[in-house]
């Protein structure tokens, strides 16, 4: 724990992503600090919360979203003490919200002091700029805050690398952005101005070239990779993959006896990590992945494109889903949706529902920070959820993959999920290995 916090205080020192947006990291780089480790939040800063849903969208299913986004927030290290919602058919072109919304959030941010504010969505380089000159503090749109998160988590070398090219695409055109637009809006004027065309251009050469260096060293990493991964050609590989908190670091640990770091915070495993797991003497290679979230922004997935390699090139996916959570069902088309994007989703699938130990059938209440009702007046509650046996029945009824239901934490029903990945296992090697005689692959490998 110190040692995390000594971490931080450490790569706070460098300079932050908002400086970075504001240009400043534009001349650091262009003075050749390569260090684009950053983070969102230090220790001890509040934020507060804009989401701008449009009309349609129900309250309740506003605030769970506003929830995840609290949720990200604490998870980079701020703390949130309010959230701001406007309903608007399309976000405000200039600066995302309205403009009587603006003057009520720059007013409750001035009277408390508030360190940043975080829109759950993504801001144009113009609105960031404008978001920025109005609120005079740091602005954080949905990317940036996965992105940080991202890098607070990265570890193995391709993680980093990957993580350092999704920062600098992000920065790309808004270098560009962010400039052009100052200098129209303050016409050349002299005490705030910006650096020059040329300084600009700079900058600019800076962060491609070093985006070419960083896929040049991601292929680097990834014909290494390549060449571990041909090594483990006739052992069949299963990979869990999921929405973020769901548990799939806890499972693999449970079925691999591996150590892999899980807890109550989202994007807990961003590198992926491989295992060799027996189960009644069938070898497989078993791998834990980055989770997957909504508006995952496209950049991310692709500059994670090695890490979602182990997914795509599984023989079976074991796709986890928190039952528990009050959006469930969601997170499931979310991730199908994400596995389509990368091109995974036709490859066989055990659906498995964990936290069956936290399922009630009230509505989940737990709010992360800064809630405040909504609508007062709503009498009406959400309807209670169904039991775990009318879910069990319906999931069982509509999808050809297998179910299960466990609770990783709870260890309960562990035996099935085993048996029903031995059956599975088995049959793949069947299937994919007819003259393959399982053999038993390296020891565990990360
Ligand atoms: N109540 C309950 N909590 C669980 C269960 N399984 C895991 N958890 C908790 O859920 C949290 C997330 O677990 P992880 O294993 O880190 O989840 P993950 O899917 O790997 O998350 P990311 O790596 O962040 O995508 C941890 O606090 C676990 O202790 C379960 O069956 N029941
Ligand atoms: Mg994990």
């Amino acid at each position: 724990m110190a040692k995390e916090s000594k971490r931080r205080q450490n790569s706070t020192r460098h300079h932050g992503s908002f400086d970075t947006v504001k240009g400043r990291a534009g001349r650091i780089l262009a003075q050749g600090n390569k260090d684009a480790t950053y983070e969102t939040a230090a220790e001890a800063e509040t934020a507060v919360l804009v989401a701008v849903p449009d009309k349609r969208q129900a309250d309740a299913r506003t605030q769970e979203y506003l929830d995840e986004l609290a949720f990200l927030a604490e998870t980079a290290g701020a703390t949130v003490t309010k959230r701001f919602v406007q309903r608007l058919d399309k976000p405000d072109l200039r600066t995302f919200v309205g403009e009587g919304k603006l003057e009520e959030i720059k007013a409750y941010v001035q009277h408390t002091n508030a360190s940043m504010v975080i829109f759950d969505d993504d801001l144009s380089p113009s609105q960031l700029r404008n978001l920025e000159a109005e609120l005079k503090v740091k602005i954080v749109d949905r990317s940036l805050l996965i992105i940080d998160i991202f890098a607070q988590r990265a570890k193995t070398a391709t993680a980093r690398a990957q993580v350092e090219l999704a920062q600098y695409q992000y920065l790309l055109p808004r270098l560009t952005g962010l400039w052009t637009h100052l200098d129209k809006q303050r016409g050349g004027g002299v005490a705030q101005r910006g650096p020059g065309e040329t300084e600009i251009e700079t900058d600019r050469r800076v962060v491609r070239d070093r985006i070419a260096f960083l896929k040049d060293r991601l292929k680097e990493l990834d014909k290494q990779s390549h060449t571990q991964r041909k090594a483990r050609t006739g052992v069949v590989r299963v990979a869990l993959v999921g929405y973020t908190n769901v548990g799939k670091s806890t499972i693999m640990n449970l079925l691999s006896r591996a150590e892999v770091f899980a807890e109550n915070k989202l994007f807990a495993t961003v590198d992926s990590t491989v295992r060799k797991v027996v189960l009644d003497t069938l070898p497989f290679l078993l791998s834990d992945t980055v989770g997957f979230i909504r508006k995952l922004p496209t950049r991310l997935i692709e500059s994670f494109k090695s890490t979602l390699d182990e997914i795509r090139e599984a023989d079976l996916l074991v796709h986890v889903v928190d039952i528990s959570h009050p959006t469930f069902e969601e997170q499931i088309a979310v991730v199908n949706e994400t596995l389509k994007d990368i091109e995974a989703a036709d490859k066989p699938m055990l659906l498995v529902f964990n936290k069956i130990d936290q399922y009630t059938q009230e509505p989940a209440v737990e709010h992360h920070g800064g809630f405040e009702e909504m609508n007062p007046d709503d009498e009406e509650g959400p309807a209670p959820r169904p039991t775990l046996e009318q879910l069990k029945a319906t999931y069982m009824a509509k999808l050809h993959d297998p179910v299960i239901f466990i609770s990783a934490q709870e260890r309960e029903n562990l035996d099935e999920l085993r048996a029903l990945l031995v059956r599975n296992v088995s049959a793949l090697y069947q299937e994919r290995y007819p003259s393959v005689q399982p053999v038993q692959p390296d020891d565990s490998e990360a």
